[in-house]
């Protein structure tokens, strides 16, 4: 089982020093206005625009940049190089070094996140001169970045894996890259084909990525291509992204805000869809290309009203919290939610089968062993398949603190388990913080009880 890694948690982390957090059902009755929140900004679109401003020609001015570990480990890294960044409470603003960095030598720090591991390297190695060591988190050095490598490897770069082949710390050698042919699966990350994208601008020749496989999430590279070309550079591609063309160019200086994380948005959704209660999250743009907003639609088929007027979205739980199940799902194009569905799960009318989420093996823990683990342990019959999981309908009985496996989302899809079912105990919440730090102070704005127990 993943041990919390205290080196990762950043000073925008929460619940510092905080052991357990107990969590109760609200007790006011359902019904009446909805419940309004707005959700921090996204994880991917705050890292991904980040990285694209420093690479920039010109400063960028970034608002709603999310506060979380995976976002201040990539802007310490970026410091780290030596790029000028301004953190002010309404903005972030980084002036561009065009691809070359002031400090030409260094160790980074990833913290946890997948994002920063899977985008930075390419950025280093694109550049002319320089010398780095990027390390991570325990949790993150157990995570897969040999295709990454290698394809990088394929136009260019010199990276080596120093202690395992595959995985963090990496020497970075940068001498810039010469563009080329790669093929990429896109069976184990959507971010290995994000990371060698961003990075192809500056290589001197045309940069062309062939994936045969299909790719897990391949939203996310679709938010890579949206992003890129927001910053100046195009890229060609065909529907499913099988295959991509970047040709040289250089990134231009942007004026922008990041939109809401909708995969936090989909903890607040599923309490509504829990509780019978009304939950309306304001600023979720329903033209996100983000993956997880098609939580909605499952929902829905569970049971749930769904209202997409106004700029924001909104969900109507059944009346009881009664959903429905008997189905089959596949996950695969979002499968940070199925944690999320596995919570909802014991509380439908009929089995849930997930499916074709074998990557998220190698995500911030086994995820499908954990999220059967906890549910098991919760009294709830949850059957293990190598790609997926099988819940059938029960009620859950907390008998121990739960471990939450260092990954955000097991603890945050753990809790809301706790909005049917009292005394739900996790081991330590703060972990929440890798991506979304107000997590359990929203529980409470959505009238929920958290006890949090401090260390010692
Ligand atoms: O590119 C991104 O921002 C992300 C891609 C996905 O990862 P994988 O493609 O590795 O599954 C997703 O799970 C992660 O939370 C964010
Ligand atoms: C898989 C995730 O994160 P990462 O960006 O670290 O890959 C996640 O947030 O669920």
């Amino acid at each position: 089982m993943q041990a919390s890694d205290p080196e990762a948690r950043s000073p925008w982390s929460s619940l510092d020093g905080v052991a357990e957090a107990e969590l109760h059902p609200p007790d006011a009755s359902a019904g009446g206005p909805a419940v309004r929140l707005a959700a921090a900004g996204s994880k991917s679109v705050t890292n991904r625009v980040l990285l694209l401003a420093a690479m920039a020609e010109g400063t960028s001015v970034v608002r709603n940049v999310l506060r979380s570990d995976d976002t201040y480990w990539c802007i310490d890294a970026l410091k780290r190089l030596g790029v000028p960044i301004d953190v002010s409470a309404d903005a972030v603003r980084i002036v561009g070094t065009g691809g070359d960095w002031p400090n030409r030598s260094g160790t980074l720090y990833a913290g946890a996140a997948g994002t920063v591991a899977r985008f930075l390297p390419g950025v280093l190695a694109a550049s002319e001169r320089g010398e780095w060591r990027l390390e991570g988190s325990r949790s993150l050095s157990d995570r897969p970045v040999g295709p990454l490598v290698e394809a990088l490897g394929r136009i260019g770069a010199d990276i080596r894996c120093e202690a395992e082949p595959g995985r963090l710390p990496l020497a970075v050698s940068a001498k810039g890259l010469r563009g080329g042919r790669v093929v990429l699966s896109g069976g184990l990350s959507s971010q290995f084909i994000s990371g060698v994208l961003m990075a192809s601008p500056y290589a001197a020749g045309p940069t062309e990525i062939v994936v045969p496989d299909g790719i897990v999430q391949h939203a996310y590279v679709g938010i890579t291509v949206d992003l890129m070309k927001r910053f100046g550079v195009t890229v060609e591609h065909d529907e499913r992204y099988g295959r991509l063309a970047v040709k040289p160019g250089r990134y231009a200086a942007q004026d922008t805000a990041v939109e809401a994380d909708a995969s936090t948005a989909c903890y607040y959704l599923a309490f509504a869809a829990l509780t019978g209660r009304s939950v309306r999250v304001d600023n979720l743009p329903p033209e996100t290309r983000q993956p997880d907003a098609g939580f909605v639609r499952l929902l829905e088929r569970m049971g749930c009203a769904v209202d997409e007027t106004g700029g924001g979205v909104e969900v109507r739980g059944p009346a009881g919290g009664r959903l429905r199940g008997g189905f089959a799902v596949s996950m695969k194009e979002m499968s940070d939610q199925t944690m999320t569905l596995a919570a909802l799960a014991p509380f439908a009318d009929g089995p849930i089968a997930i499916g074709d989420v074998a990557h998220i093996r190698g995500h911030e823990c086994d995820r499908i062993a954990a999220t059967c683990e906890s549910l098991r342990r919760l009294g709830i019959d949850a059957e293990e398949r190598r790609d997926g999981l099988t819940i059938r309908p029960g009620t859950p009985k907390p008998s121990g603190a739960l471990p939450t496996y260092d990954d955000h989302r097991m603890a945050m899809s753990l809790a809301l388990i706790g909005a049917r079912v009292p005394g739900v105990r996790l081991l330590d919440p703060g972990c929440v913080s890798k991506t979304n730090p107000p997590f359990f102070d929203e529980l409470r704005r959505l009238g929920m009880g958290v006890r949090l127990t401090p260390n010692g």
